[in-house]
């Protein structure tokens, strides 16, 4: 059993005839969570819906939870869950609610329990029973996140999570991605807040113009700039300061 739980290889999209994947390759393994930087317009969404099947690769090979994706995209979709840039959640329906309908929808058994343990998992026991309308935007996130785990899905998306949440929102955000990762979820992860990935990552990949310029570890990433010194202080680059080398390099 491969250790993979994304495997891409030669990955090819173009919009009509303008090309803006043009030979993608990337691995993300099981259990880890992976941050796929670049800026905006670099592909990263175009990246997310064809690794969620709602959008068509041109070219290439494609296997997620070690299925190939361009041959059984339904058996892809049980194993994997999409969180979107738009909080998913209905603000007419109480947190109990929403949870208990998509419950439904994945046909789980057991639901009343399913709800009541991921309504605690995710610190929303007391606001249960409150629509969501009277939320405040940290908690629609734990709720839309609370809905994407639901059902235990090996590979969760989550496409610029923590926009528009003030940081010790973000903070908490954090602390329930962790969790997600230590009960055995693998995380795929867009976001434009470098530290961010640079907290929460266990493998980065920048994507620019259209290909994978680098991907590593935090510290395989920092090995690509020399330390700089600053008085007798030897200071480490900044996954900042690694992104805007590495694609200022490309752009020369
Ligand atoms: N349906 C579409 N038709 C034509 N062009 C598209 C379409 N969707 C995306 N594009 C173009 O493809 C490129 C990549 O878009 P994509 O949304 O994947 O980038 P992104 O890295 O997610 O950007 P952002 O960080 O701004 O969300 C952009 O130039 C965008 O304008």
């Amino acid at each position: 059993m491969s250790n993979l739980a994304v495997s891409v290889r030669e990955l090819e999209k173009s919009y009509k005839n303008v090309p803006v994947l043009k030979g993608v390759n990337f691995e993300v393994k099981k259990g880890s969570v992976f941050a796929l930087l670049g800026s905006n317009g670099a592909g990263k969404t175009t990246i997310i819906k064809i690794l969620t099947t709602l959008l068509q690769a041109d070219r290439g090979v494609i296997e997620v939870c070690g299925t190939n994706l361009q041959t059984n995209p339904g058996q892809v979709r049980e194993k994997i869950s999409l969180t979107g840039q738009n909080v998913a959640v209905d603000d007419i329906l109480t947190g109990r609610e929403n949870l208990d309908l998509v419950a439904k929808l994945r046909h789980l058994p057991d639901r009343k329990k399913v709800v009541e343990e991921s309504l605690r998992r995710f610190d929303l026991q007391e606001a249960g029973d409150r629509a969501l309308a009277t939320y405040s935007g940290g908690m629609k996130r734990r709720l839309d996140l609370a809905m994407t785990v639901l059902g235990s899905p090996e590979l969760v998306f989550l496409d610029e999570p923590s926009v528009g949440l003030d940081p010790e929102v973000r903070l908490a955000l954090w602390d329930v991605i962790r969790g997600m990762v230590k009960a055995g979820i693998t995380v795929f992860l867009t976001t434009q807040y470098l530290e961010e990935a640079e907290q929460l990552a266990d493998s980065i990949a920048i994507l620019h113009e259209g290909k994978i310029l680098v991907q590593g570890t935090m510290d395989e990433l920092k090995a690509i700039l020399p330390p700089k010194k600053v008085e007798y202080v030897e200071k480490q680059p900044t996954l900042e300061e690694i992104f805007l080398t590495v694609t200022a390099k490309k752009g020369e």
